[in-house]
Order: structure tokens, then sequence, then C-alpha cells
């Protein structure tokens, strides 16, 4: 059933490459295919440095890539200039780790929310400016009051929303959400998830949500991929990859998360993974193990994984 629904975003064999042709030079997206479908929040979870954030901002042509196409709404949207550059920076958006880096503080917050309203025209006459910029705190849970405040004068959570608020204030269709509720306080998390999905549900927004937690993508999440050193090793549903995940890479991630109960953490033993298992030089793709769950594996791995799945 999956198969009919529309992909949004699409990567067919990316590569990104920083500092190429110099000494240091780092493949941080290897050969990467995957999609996100509309409507749905993709996690892409991995530890510091996997490419999660490069990925992020590879669709949102932030960096141009060297290998293969990012195709956006049916478009390859990879080599793309001018106009409909501009017109498709309107579609995504990004909200970050740190919303208090991420908003200018010499800057009230009626005049962050609406620079996109006016780098994009999207307001013919300051009234109307005012009243979307009204509507956009409404969304959020902030109230009118805030709107010639100064970020410092908000907690951590507000803050969030204020970038939030921002992010939608040009009406795209697409989100990445770049480890959002990371540097917030655990009981202010749950919060945002659940404004970040009640907002999901109203505006019709796909999400890209990054974390380098498991934990945390699990209950805002529908498709899970999980990288590492620059490649996409499992992907499948929340469900799949966290009931039943197959690559050892996944399972290390799952058995790293502490336990909610005492007795479970007690009896909880963390998986080492060998990670010079991906550098024996054997060809792999993402190869499809289950309907709709794909591990990065040779065909001998593909059957082993196929075995244990059904088993
Ligand atoms: N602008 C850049 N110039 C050079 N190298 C970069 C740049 N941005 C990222 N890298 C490198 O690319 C690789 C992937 O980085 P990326 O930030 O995408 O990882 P990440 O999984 O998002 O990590 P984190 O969770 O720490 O944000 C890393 O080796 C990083 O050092």
């Amino acid at each position: 059933m999956t198969e009919e629904r529309k992909k949004l975003v699409e990567f067919k064999g990316v590569d990104l490459v920083f500092n190429k042709g110099k000494k240091n030079v780092n493949k941080a997206i290897n050969d990467v295919s995957f999609h996100i479908y509309e409507g749905e929040t993709f996690g892409l979870v991995g530890e510091s440095g996997s490419g999660k954030t490069t990925i992020g901002r590879a669709i949102l042509k932030l960096y141009d890539i060297h290998k293969g196409e990012i195709h956006f709404n049916g478009k390859d949207v990879s080599k793309i200039k001018g106009t409909e550059l501009k017109k498709f920076r309107e579609k995504v958006q990004m909200i970050f780790q740190d919303p208090q880096a991420s908003l200018n503080g010499r800057m009230r917050v009626k005049d962050i929310i609406a620079e996109g309203i006016d780098v994009n025209g999207l307001a013919k006459t300051p009234e109307e400016r005012t009243e979307k910029v009204k509507e956009l705190l409404q969304l959020v849970g902030l109230n009118q009051d805030h709107m010639t405040r100064y970020p410092h004068e908000f907690s951590g959570g507000q803050r969030q929303r204020i970038g939030i608020a921002r992010a939608l204030a040009v009406n795209p269709k697409f989100i990445v959400a770049d480890e959002p509720i990371s540097a917030l306080d655990v009981s202010i998390q749950a919060q945002v998830v659940n404004l970040m999905r009640d907002i999901q549900e109203k505006e019709g927004l796909t999400y890209l949500f990054i974390a380098h937690d498991l934990s945390m993508v699990k209950y805002i999440s529908d498709r899970i991929g999980v990288m590492h050193w620059g490649k996409i090793l499992e992907v499948g549903t929340s469900d799949q990859v966290y009931n039943h995940a197959l690559h050892p890479y996944t399972k290390s991630l799952l058995s790293a998360i502490p336990a909610p109960d005492p007795i479970s953490e007690r009896s909880r033993v963390p998986q080492s993974y060998d990670p010079t298992a991906e550098l024996d030089g054997q060809p792999r793709e993402l190869r499809e193990i289950t309907p709709g769950h794909f591990v990065l594996s040779t065909e001998e791995e593909a059957a082993e994984y196929k075995k244990i799945a059904t088993a």
C-alpha cells in the first residue's frame, strides 16, 4: 500500500563531498537513496558526524551535491537557480536545534517572524503583515503581547515556538527540523513535539526530523532512517526500526537507550558494533527485507536478514 503514496522528497544516489580535492576531503553523504512521503514525519538518526544535518541542508539547497539527484514534488531540484530557486525556498524551511542562537537577539519577535513574509513579498500592507504575524503567534501557542518583545525575554520552549512560527511564515510544504528539542528541558520537549504534530495536521506539512537519539524520534516519526558514516543503513516504519531492527548498528543504538523502569534497565545489555565491517569493500545497497523495511546489505546478508525477520 505504501508504494502508492506520493513521494515529496527523494534522494537518488546522492554524494556530497566537503573539501573536494583537498587533503581533508570528507564524503559526508555517500551514495544515499531514500524518500519521504508527503504528509509524513521521517526521522533521521545517527551519531554526531554521520551526515544527518548535511542531508537536511542538501534538501534545502544550502549545499550543492556532487553526484545523484534530489527530487522535490517530482522535480529534480539539484540544479535549479534564480527565481525557480527562490520559489522553491518558500516551500522548504528549517527549524534549528538552538533557538537562542538561531534568532537574532536584536530583532523584535514580530520582525523575526515576518522575515520570510518581507523577503518573499507575502503581505501587501503593514496591516496584513501584522495580521499574519498574529495568526502565526496564535498557531504556535504564543500571544499577541509577545510581538514587541525580544528573544531573550522568552524561555527555551517559547523561543523554539518563535522559530517554528518563523519557519511557517512562508507557508512551507516541508520542514527540516534539526534536533529541534535536544536543547530543551525534558518537560518541555513533549510540548514542542505535540505542537509540531498539531501544526503538521492543520497545515498538511511533511517533516524531516533529525536526532542523534532513537528515543527522541520514536513518538514523532512515521518512518525512520538510521545513518552512519554518510550512509543510510536501515529504513523502515517506526515499529520496524524499534521493534524489529536488523542492522547491527541500529541494534547497538537501541541497546544504548536506558529502559524506563529499573527492572528492565538492570537486564539491558548494551550491544557493541564493529563499524569496520562496513569497510570490507563488498558492494552493499538498501535491500527490502520485509515490505517497507530496507537494510544496507550484500545479497548474502539480505538473505540472512530475511531468515531472521521471518523466523
Ligand atoms: N561545512 C562543512 N565543511 C566541512 N565539513 C563539514 C561541514 N559540515 C559538516 N562537515 C562534516 O561532514 C560530516 C557530516 O556532518 P553533519 O553535520 O552532517 O553530521 P551530523 O550527523 O548532523 O552530526 P551532528 O549530530 O553533530 O550535527 C562530518 O564529518 C562533518 O565534520
